[in-house]
Formats: structure tokens, C-alpha cells, sequence
């Protein structure tokens, strides 16, 4: 049920209309996300990585991973909070979903136009679900370039239901990502990935600000014992490793990627990314070594193509 701090107006809040707004990255902020997810983390001369930070062998861009396509959309949540009707404790949000569509794979500086909209509204009881669509298009020449839509957990957010049936809203018919199905065979590939202690403080340093991610106090209200991971790091974790495992170190591959967020992540734990594949779809979960390998991630990225050398 809604708590003190919480109250939803369904009917103002899918009535609102959110400004388009503007977001222009360069090389620099390319490589930050990089090492925010932990790209030449474990070795600072990885010859598979040094392209996302560095101008490698004369390269003359460096390269963009896939998952730096959700950094475009993030400008547009802060306004949550100014939606008419939509009363809840932002210290009590907690990201539970993400799925992109990537369109053309990103160059290594560019300038965006997003239009962001409410993609969908459930009444989750102790709980309410909001999501976010936002379409990213290059803003000189109108291409598109990517799809984001982000599922918020709003804890202590719902009951705001006016009938027996719980209140649900979506945009398409399929918006919020089902659990996968874990296959019960040997994954294909197994790759384990250490987080830093400072990781969120770097990633934060991507444009996620939020203190959950950094202020031990902020932690401890919203449950935690310190600082958790931003959910966009892991992700970013968790797609690197399938780039370096399946698609041969070819960010280029991956066409679209979603996951859900199980369990939160503590920077410093060890992260063990598990993958399948099945056809050209990669289904994959992320556990954490420290807490008896529980799942924290799982999801699946579909790609382009496969390799020839699979
Ligand atoms: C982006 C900006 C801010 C960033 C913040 C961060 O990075 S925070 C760091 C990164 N994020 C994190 O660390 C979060 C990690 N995740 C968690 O802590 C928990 O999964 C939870 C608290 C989100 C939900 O746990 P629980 O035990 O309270 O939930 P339950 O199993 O009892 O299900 C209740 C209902 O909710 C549904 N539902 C369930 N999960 C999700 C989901 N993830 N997503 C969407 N929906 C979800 C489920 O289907 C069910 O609906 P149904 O089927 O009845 O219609």
C-alpha cells in the first residue's frame, strides 16, 4: 500500500507531456562510460578494450559501446519528479528495468534530440511501475539512433488503484520485460568481472547523480548498508562481457538489449556474466560471487549477426 510520502493520480500523470530536450557527448564522455563499466578494469593494456578509451594503433575514433545508448534518455528522469499526480519518495525509486533498441551504432561525439513519453503505469500494490519511453534521433540530420525505455520501481508507491484490479497502463503490449528463462544446459560462455570500491563513483560521473550511488546516508534510508551500483553500470558490465565473449569484440553487433534487475549490487563485488545463445539472441544473467553467486541481472541481447568463428 502507498506510504505517507506517496500518491498517484494515474489520469494527470499519463496526460503529461514531457519537453524535448537536447543531448550532446563527446569522445571524453565515451571513454568515461567506458571505464565506468568497467572496460580495461582488470587490465589496463587489454587489447580487446583499449579501443573504448583509447586511440588504439593509430585508430582514429575511439570506439562507443553499446550500452553508452541509454546515457541519452537519462536527462529526461529528473522531471518524474515534476509530474503533476505522480507523489512518491524518490529516495524509494529504484531502477527495474531497461531495454534499448540501437539503430546505427554510435559515433564517437554526437548531438541528440530526444522526445521522451510515459510508456506505461502499474499498480504493484507495495509498489508502483512507472515507464519511460525515450526515442534519440541525430539532430542534424533526423536519424534515428536509438530507443530506450526504463522501468522504475517506486517502493511504498502503490494501491493507488480505484477498483478491485490493480491498475495497469502500457503503451505497447509487451513494455514491461518478462523474467527470462534461464536455459537449465552449460552456458556457452562464462565471464567473471571484478567491480571496483569507487565504481559507482565513477559511473555516476556519466550523469547519474542520483546519492544512492554515493551518499552512505541516502543508502541506509533506502535500505542498503553503503552505496549500491547504478543498475546502468551492471548492464554495461554485463553487455561488455558478451561483446568480448560472442560478438568477437564487435560492439557493432548488438541490435537491441534488455534486462531486469533482481538484487541490488555493492561496487567492489565480483560479477560472473553467464550466456547462452540461441540463434542470434543471447540470453544471459549476471550473479555475484560474494553473496553465494545470487542472480542480480538477467535479460538477453539480440545481435545483428554471429560471428563467422562461433
Ligand atoms: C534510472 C534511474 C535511477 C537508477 C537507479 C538505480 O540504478 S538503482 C540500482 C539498480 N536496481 C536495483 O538494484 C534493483 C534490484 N531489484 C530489486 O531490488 C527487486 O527486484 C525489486 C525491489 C525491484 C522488486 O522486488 P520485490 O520483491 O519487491 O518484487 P516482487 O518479486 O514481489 O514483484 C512484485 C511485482 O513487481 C514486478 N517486478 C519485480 N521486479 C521488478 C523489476 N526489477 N522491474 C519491474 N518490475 C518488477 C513483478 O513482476 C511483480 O509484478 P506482478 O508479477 O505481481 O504483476
Amino acid at each position: 500500500m502507498a506510504d505517507a510520502n506517496s500518491r498517484i493520480n494515474p489520469e494527470l500523470v499519463l496526460s503529461y507531456k514531457f519537453p524535448e530536450t537536447t543531448y550532446r557527448y563527446s569522445e571524453r564522455d565515451a571513454a568515461l562510460y567506458a571505464l565506468g563499466v568497467g572496460a580495461c578494469g582488470r587490465d589496463a593494456v587489454d587489447t580487446s578494450e583499449l579501443k573504448y578509451v583509447y586511440h588504439e594503433n593509430g585508430q582514429q575514433f575511439i570506439k562507443v559501446l553499446p550500452t553508452f545508448a541509454a546515457l541519452s534518455s537519462l536527462d529526461s528522469l529528473p522531471r518524474i519528479t515534476e509530474i503533476p499526480g505522480m507523489e512518491y519518495d524518490p529516495r524509494l525509486l529504484l531502477h527495474g528495468q531497461q531495454y534499448i533498441e540501437i539503430y546505427r551504432p554510435f559515433p564517437s561525439s554526437g548531438y541528440l534530440q530526444n522526445k521522451t513519453s510515459i510508456a506505461g503505469l502499474h499498480d504493484k500494490g507495495k509498489a508502483a511501475v512507472l515507464e519511460i519511453e525515450t526515442l534519440s534521433s541525430d539532430k542534424e540530420c533526423g536519424q534515428p539512433m536509438c530507443m530506450n525505455r526504463t522501468t522504475l520501481y517506486l517502493k511504498g508507491a502503490g494501491g493507488f488503484s480505484r477498483t478491485h484490479d490493480l491498475y495497469s497502463y502500457s503503451k505497447g503490449p509487451t513494455n514491461q520485460i518478462p523474467t527470462v528463462r534461464i536455459p537449465q544446459s552449460q552456458p556457452f560462455a562464462v565471464f567473471e568481472d571484478c567491480t571496483q570500491p569507487s565504481q559507482a563513483l565513477l559511473y555516476r560521473l556519466s550523469g547519474d547523480y542520483n546519492p544512492l550511488h554515493s551518499d552512505p546516508a541516502v543508502a541506509k534510508i533506502a535500505g542498503f548498508s553503503r552505496p549500491i551500483l547504478h543498475g546502468l553500470s551492471t548492464l554495461g558490465f554485463a553487455v561488455r562481457a558478451i561483446v568480448k565473449c560472442i560478438c568477437r569484440g564487435d560492439p557493432d553487433m548488438v541490435k537491441s538489449i534488455s534486462g531486469r534487475f533482481l538484487l541490488h549490487v555493492y561496487p567492489g563485488e565480483t560479477l560472473i556474466t553467464e550466456m547462452w545463445l540461441e540463434g542470434s539472441r543471447v540470453v544471459y544473467q549476471v550473479k555475484v560471487k560474494e553473496r553465494r553467486n545470487k542472480a542480480v541481472l538477467s535479460g538477453h541481447v539480440d545481435l545483428s549477426r554471429l560471428p563467422s568463428q562461433l
